[in-house]
């Protein structure tokens, strides 16, 4: 949003000023949102409900096309008691968004145990029945969603997570209980807040000038290479972590770094995925592979690569029996790092 907005600044700056003011007046709806749990409550009334079962997300198919269906509070409620369970399971619900009509949008998860709720978990294949839809596994629908609800589920997943696994406190071991909009929960003996975490992960393609650097691990689908990833450790910059990933995973030594952009990842737990561009020293591109962390890394020509970010069909075996060399798909922003690549020469800006 933010990027849209500085590119639309320069442009046309009285439609900018209109798009900003717009996006204030929801960031600050939001923010209340999160302060105030009356207010939360009150918005639920008027919003609009995302729901799981287990973290995976009620979608209905379109076509090739997954949809994610919102249910109002009275659908809800109505659903619940038609299970037999009452409406205080809404209380689960975590914030994810709104409208720009401050339509609020919350995720509900009827699947997972609460340890703040006396309900059980409602079974899957009636609710599904209910609702024409099925729960389906959000790494694998992902790439059939919008843009705009692939990132809102993921935000939701990603959330819901969490709350799932930090419902005792790490110093007391006693309940914690979230905020009616789920940004925090609260120690109830001694106070201690905790905030949903991303941890940062860097991925980083690596070019010698003419070529990238793609790699595999054992569980990628077959045929799939993508940029080098790893998570940042503790005390360490940006910079650190991405010399520190490519010299560990294919024994090479970057020289410089350019930041492309950043994603939040739901997979496995909630990461932080900071992309980048980095060149190697030149004449120094022999790979050593780190047989612990990769199956497979090479370097690979720009018109390859070209190819391969156009193919649509990657499952499709060849007649040989191997599988063609394809890229993450759109969604992910690997792609658009490799796609970046492919474009435009990239100015490295910053010395490791
Ligand atoms: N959106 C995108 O385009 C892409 C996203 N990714 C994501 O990036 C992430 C990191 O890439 P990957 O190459 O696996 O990372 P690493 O190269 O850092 O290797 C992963 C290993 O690091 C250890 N580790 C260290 N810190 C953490 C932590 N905070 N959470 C989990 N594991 C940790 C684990 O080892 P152990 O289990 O031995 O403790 C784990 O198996 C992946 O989760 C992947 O989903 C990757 C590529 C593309
Ligand atoms: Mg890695």
């Amino acid at each position: 949003m933010s990027l849209y907005c500085g590119i639309a600044c320069r442009r046309k700056s009285f439609w900018c000023y209109r798009q900003l003011s717009t996006y204030v007046t929801k960031t600050r709806y939001l923010f209340e949102l999160k302060e105030d749990d009356d207010a939360c409550k009150k918005a639920q009334q008027t919003g609009a409900f995302y729901l799981f079962h287990n973290l995976a997300p009620l979608l209905q198919k379109s076509g090739h096309q997954y949809l994610a269906p919102q249910h109002s509070l009275f659908e809800l409620e109505r659903l619940l008691g038609k299970f037999g369970q009452d409406s205080q399971r809404i209380e689960d619900s975590v914030l994810i968004g709104c409208s720009e009509q401050q339509e609020a949008w919350f995720a509900l998860d009827l699947g997972l145990n609460s340890s703040s709720s006396i309900n059980a978990s409602l079974q899957k294949p009636e609710v599904e029945k209910e609702l024409t839809g099925s729960f389906t596994e959000l790494r694998k629908a992902l790439y059939q969603l919008n843009v705009k609800d692939a990132s809102l589920l993921s935000t939701a997943q990603a959330l819901l997570r969490w709350h799932d696994t930090h419902q005792f406190c790490s110093r007391s071991g006693q309940p914690t209980k979230k905020n009616m909009a789920g940004s925090k929960r609260v120690c109830s003996s001694n106070q201690i807040i905790y905030y949903p975490q991303m941890a940062p992960v860097v991925i980083t393609l690596v070019s010698d000038g003419t070529r990238c650097l793609l790699a595999r691990q054992s569980f990628f689908p077959k045929g799939m290479y993508s940029a080098l990833a790893g998570f940042c450790d503790i005390g360490e910059s940006l910079e650190e972590t991405v010399r520190r990933e490519v010299a560990e995973e294919v024994g090479l030594e970057v020289e410089r770094l350019h930041y492309s952009a950043s994603q939040h990842w739901p997979f496995p737990n909630s990461s932080l995925m900071i992309a980048c561009h980095a060149t190697v020293k030149p004449g120094q591109t022999e790979i050593r592979l780190n047989l612990r962390e990769l199956e497979a890394a090479a370097w690979f020509r720009h018109d390859e690569v070209a190819i391969a970010l156009r193919r649509n069909n990657p499952y499709t075996q060849q007649q040989n029996g191997a599988f063609p060399f394809w890229l993450p798909p759109k969604f992910a922003i690997a792609h658009q790092l490799i796609k970046e690549w492919v474009e435009k020469p990239i100015r490295f800006t910053l010395p490791v």
